[in-house]
């Protein structure tokens, strides 16, 4: 028979517990879950997100219905536990259901402190804790506009966000005169608050809240000195306290939490507590990292495992508030004994403050520039001594520069493998790179799947992305479909319609005007603005050379030992003697000491000397193949019916008459095409982003294959009669592709996030493909090769030289230069 483990409470903490359970041990108990919510267990802290605009309530479910059947779990929801029968061993809900247990685990967390002021029952007073709050303040916005937010916490710094983002006019009521006082040392809060004024929010300080004005529904909020604000919504975050109601009167210890002991055990044999409600060693914690470890630590315990036992957490946090960057953690202040060193710059906005005592890291502060939070928090964790070497910690070991902000990929090359990347879930950089080597992880959705990494606040995501990058190569990561970058809260959507609307014009422009978080943009978002700027903007953009990956910029692979590699474009994959004549002679000229056919029918000329691109190039006298871009690369063809005698169509025509209409075309990932003359398939055009195949009578048009890091066979878009069709038909998809997708997204991942049905829907009518069609032929006309220029213009084989040199070392440069160097991807291959 199965123990029967029941748990009170379906939050964060203690479903997170669950889930370790059940993979620890998933046959050991029978499994109930009541829960008070009338929801499957959410991300109670993606409620800011949802407030501030950046997420959609059903996108921050964490475990769906289904997750409870499929686990054998019994769950109650919408069921509050009122009593605990300690001696017979079962718990009664509200709804009068009796369930037995063998073990019970109390994970009822917090409930927000409500200010016991005369009004505070009227309509349009709240707290900010749950889904119903959420949904309160939004429809509030729509009626009222005058908010006031008690607390300048965490909390109500998010709250305050999200209702300016509501388009709510926000007063900050705030006890002290420093916002966050409990994070942020004096210079620090004063910055931040600087910000926030600057992003529109008000702020009342050093007020004491006497009542709330109002008859019905809240007008107003006075205050001990005799003022007053108006206000048609109040929201209250002026702290938490620890759920403990049920325990105390089953005659569980209760203290500020439910005491428990390092195995989460409490006064009552058989009943454990974790998460916001339980204390440990005099300690209540109110964020999701130590209350994960609480989790971790019980489920060894109840599955059988070895476990040393919970021991207390070091705590960091961030603040979720666009454009505000603040990381807190350890002893911040500036306690007896401690020593700090501090960076102040105003006009950046940049403070950085580390605390040491004996030599070792006991706290840091970062405003402005987080970026090196991970690396202070696993110096603070690790207890490594500094004495007589603190500045290395802020300055580096060369003692140059201040630190400006670090892309997210140098930062994690500079990582060890056990440094903590995601701090609410406690995982480290190898076990990242363990799931995208072993367990074939490929984009953010899969790591989180696999590591729960970025599954909690989000805010190492750009980490967890950068760790992709660097392990996989940009061409082979999926991308994020949530956002561009940890640079901007805005999805892709959100900016491509933005730089429409506002006609942007260069990266620069659009990172300022949209409030870019990083000024200088990263690796991530450059290449995608820079992508954006010249799709919506053909004439009027100019490309910047300077926001593209390195292969882009030498219009050449680069290969592991620094030469490149050469492709010209060899239409169809026929060539001449003479052009072969010309590729042999090349080759022994510049002694070239590999030459290769590619997958996709044409020559690779490998280990060339970048100082000896341009006259390869001129001596070869073809096209650059753009082997290295996110571009159109190659068209694959078979023979078709000019030789094969099952050939119906003549494929080798078909498609050089494709690659010669859409060469040089500029997408958001690369695109390979191919053409094969009959059923038979042999150019496998069904795995390619775009494949056209001849039937009796036509052709057929297949879409969103690939053949690369994840197989995928192509969907049938349309079948056409004519040569004719089949262009106007790849012209229209192809513009709808760069229109729509986002950058360094493959078709195969676009198609399926937008649906083939949706795609069939916008190129079916005539009209719309005509349009689709101008808008391509726009750019296709302005489309230049790229080698010629830089053969025949003085200025551009200049600017070639310059920008192709190598970029300097990161650790010396700033901001840009290492943004710069970050811009190198893994060479694709063809
Ligand atoms: C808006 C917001 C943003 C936040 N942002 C962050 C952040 O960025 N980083 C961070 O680390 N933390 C953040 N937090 C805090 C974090 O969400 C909490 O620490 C975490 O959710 C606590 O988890 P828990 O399971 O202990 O408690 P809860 O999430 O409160 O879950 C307890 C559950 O138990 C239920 N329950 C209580 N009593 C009973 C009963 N008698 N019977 C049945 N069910 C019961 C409750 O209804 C509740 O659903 C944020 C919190 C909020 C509100
Ligand atoms: N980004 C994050 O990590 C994050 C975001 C939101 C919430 N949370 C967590 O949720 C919980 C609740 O957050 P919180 O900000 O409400 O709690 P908190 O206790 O961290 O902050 C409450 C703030 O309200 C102020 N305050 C207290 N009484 C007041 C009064 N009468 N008038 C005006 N101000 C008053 C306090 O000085 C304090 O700064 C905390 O555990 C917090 O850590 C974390
Ligand atoms: S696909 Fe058909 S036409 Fe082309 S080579 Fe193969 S058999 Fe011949
Ligand atoms: S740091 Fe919060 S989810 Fe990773």
């Amino acid at each position: 028979m199965r123990r029967k483990l029941v748990m009170v409470g379906n939050g964060m903490a203690g479903v997170a517990f669950m889930e370790q359970l059940l993979k620890l041990n998933p046959n050991k108990f029978e499994l109930t879950i009541i829960g008070a919510e009338p929801h499957p267990n959410y991300n109670r802290i993606l409620l800011s997100s949802v407030l501030a605009g950046d997420a959609k309530l059903d996108e921050i479910v964490l475990n769906d219905w289904n997750w409870y059947t499929d686990n054998g779990i019994a769950f109650y929801a919408g069921h509050s536990v009122t009593h605990i029968d300690t001696f017979g061993r079962t718990v009664r809900t509200d709804r009068g259901v009796v369930v037995p247990y063998d073990e019970l685990v109390l994970a009822t967390g917090s409930l927000p402190f409500m200010l016991p002021l005369p009004g505070a029952d009227k309509e349009g007073v709240i707290a900010f804790r749950n889904i119903e709050d959420c949904h309160t303040m939004i429809e509030a916005a729509r009626e009222y506009k005058k908010a006031v937010v008690i607390g300048g916490g965490l909390l109500g710094l998010e709250a305050a966000r999200g209702l300016l983002n509501l388009k709510m006019d926000v007063n900050v009521v705030h006890i002290f005169d420093c916002l966050m006082e409990r994070q942020l040392d004096r210079t620090g809060s004063k910055m931040l608050q600087a910000e926030l004024e600057r992003q529109g929010m008000k702020f009342l300080l050093e007020k004491q809240s006497d009542a709330i004005l109002g008859k019905k529904r809240v007008t107003g909020l006075s205050f001990k000195d005799g003022t007053r604000v108006d206000a048609d919504l109040i929201v209250m975050a002026v702290g938490i306290k620890p759920n403990v109601q049920l325990a105390k009167s089953s005659g569980i210890e209760v203290n500020r939490g439910i005491v428990v002991d390092d195995y989460m055990q409490t006064s009552v044999p058989g009943i454990y507590s974790l998460g916001e409600c339980a204390e440990h060693r005099g300690v209540v914690y109110g964020l999701v990292a130590p209350l994960y470890e609480q989790g971790a630590v019980l489920s060894k315990k109840l599955a059988g495992a070895e476990t040393s036992g919970y021991a207390g957490s070091v705590l960091s946090t961030k603040l979720k508030v666009s454009g505000a960057n603040v990381f807190s953690a350890g002893r911040f202040g500036d306690d007896p004994g401690t020593k700090s060193l501090r960076v102040q710059d105003d006009v950046e906005g940049i403070y950085k403050k580390v605390v040491f005592q004996d030599g070792k890291v006991v706290g840091a502060v970062l405003l402005g520039d987080t970026s090196e939070s991970s690396k202070l928090f696993s110096l603070i964790r690790g207890g490594e001594n500094f004495a007589g070497r603190e500045r290395e910690v802020l300055f580096g070991a060369s003692g140059g520069g201040i630190g400006k902000p670090s892309s997210p990929v140098d930062l994690i090359a500079e990582m060890s493998g056990n440094e903590i990347v995601c701090g609410c879930n406690g995982v480290a950089k190898d076990t990242i790179v363990e799931a995208i080597r072993e367990k074939g992880c490929v984009s953010i959705g899969e790591i989180k799947a696999c590591t729960k990494a970025s599954g909690s606040c989000g805010g190492c995501k750009p980490l967890v992305e950068a760790i992709l990058i660097s392990t996989l190569g940009a061409d082979s990561v999926v991308d994020a479909k949530e956002g561009i970058c940890g640079c901007t809260t805005l999805s892709r959507d959100e900016v491509v319609e933005a730089i429409a609307r506002m006609k942007l014009t260069t990266t620069k422009e659009a990172m300022h005007v949209l409030e870019w978080a990083n000024p200088e943009g990263c690796s991530k978002c450059r290449p995608a603005l820079n992508y954006y700027l010249g799709m919506l903007f053909p004439e009027e953009h100019e490309d910047e050379l300077e926001s593209r990956f390195v292969n882009e910029r030498n219009h050449a692979n680069i290969q592991k030992d620094g030469t490149f590699s050469v492709v010209p474009r060899i239409y169809g994959g026929v060539t001449t003697p003479e052009e072969l004549k010309r590729i042999a002679d090349v080759a022994e000229k510049y002694e070239v000491p590999l030459v290769k056919i590619t997958g996709g029918q044409r020559i690779d000329l490998l280990g060339v000397k970048k100082e000896d691109l341009p006259a390869m190039w001129k001596d070869l006298d073809m096209p650059s193949g753009y082997a290295y871009g996110k571009a159109l690369r190659t068209v694959k063809t078979c023979v078709g019916n000019t030789f094969c005698r099952f050939g119906t169509q003549d494929a080798i025509g078909m498609g050089i008459a494709m690659e010669k209409k859409f060469e040089r075309l500029n997408t958001p990932a690369k695109v390979k095409l191919a053409v094969s003359g009959c059923p038979r398939n042999c150019a496998e055009a069904t795995i390619k982003d775009l494949g056209v195949v001849a039937i009796d009578g036509g052709w057929e048009i297949y879409v969103g294959g690939n053949g690369g890091t994840r197989i995928r066979a192509a969907d049938l878009l349309v079948r056409v009669k004519t040569e004719d069709e089949v262009l106007e038909w790849t012209g229209a998809y192809l513009q709808y592709y760069r229109e729509t997708g986002s950058w360094n997204e493959r078709t195969s991942e676009w198609l399926q996030r937008v649906g083939i049905g949706q795609i069939k829907e916008s190129l079916a009518d005539p009209d719309a493909r005509a349009a689709l069609l101008g808008r391509i032929e726009k750019t296709l006309n302005l489309a230049k090769d790229p080698w010629q220029q830089i053969i025949e213009n003085d200025d551009l084989r200049k600017a070639f030289d310059a920008l192709t040199a190598k970029p300097p070392k990161p650790a010396s440069g700033g901001a840009d230069s290492k943004a710069q160097a970050s811009l190198v991807e893994k060479p694709p291959m063809e």
